[in-house]
């Protein structure tokens, strides 16, 4: 399984230590930025985390801003990306187990790293279960092809 990591500044020292952690366990990561603490613009980061998803370079992504919030609106912007602002283990379990997210978004600035890699883990650990969770998904797609 590839993963694509991708922050802004907000988000970037949190990037880098779940980086460190998921090299530790063998997962493939690609790495889109930042990797300075330089202010950049989390859209530029969010769309092309999403865009990796689309075009097959990664099959997952975990991405921070300062709040999560700009990065997964950015990220949602792009078609078939399902980005979860997810703050707790729950929001981590139900955002795979139901809604199928092909990203997980955290805040750099409030998600502390030791519930950070529990969040990281039950995401990736979680499967969809698929039935009527994939009817309501296929009913958020439809919205996008209708614009
Ligand atoms: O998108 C955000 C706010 O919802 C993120 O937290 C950004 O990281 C934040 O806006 C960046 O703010 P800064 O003052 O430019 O560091």
């Amino acid at each position: 399984m590839r993963i694509v990591m991708a922050s802004d500044h907000g988000g970037l020292e949190l990037k880098d230590f779940i980086k460190s952690y998921l090299l530790g366990k063998g997962y493939d990561i690609l790495d889109i930025g930042t990797n300075s603490e330089e202010s950049v613009d989390y859209p530029d980061y969010g769309k092309n985390a999403g865009l990796k998803i689309m075009n097959g370079e990664a099959d997952l992504g975990i991405i921070m801003c300062g709040s999560g919030i700009g990065i997964s609106i950015a990220a949602n912007k792009v078609k078939g990306i399902r980005a979860a602002l997810c703050h707790d283990i729950y929001t981590a379990r139900m955002c795979k187990q139901h809604n199928n997210a092909n990203i997980l978004a955290m805040g750099g600035r409030i998600i502390g790293k030791g519930l950070a890699i529990e969040m990281v883990e039950t995401y990736l650990n979680t499967e969809f279960e698929g039935g009527r969770h994939q009817r309501r998904i296929d009913k958020i797609h439809k919205i996008e092809q209708e614009g």
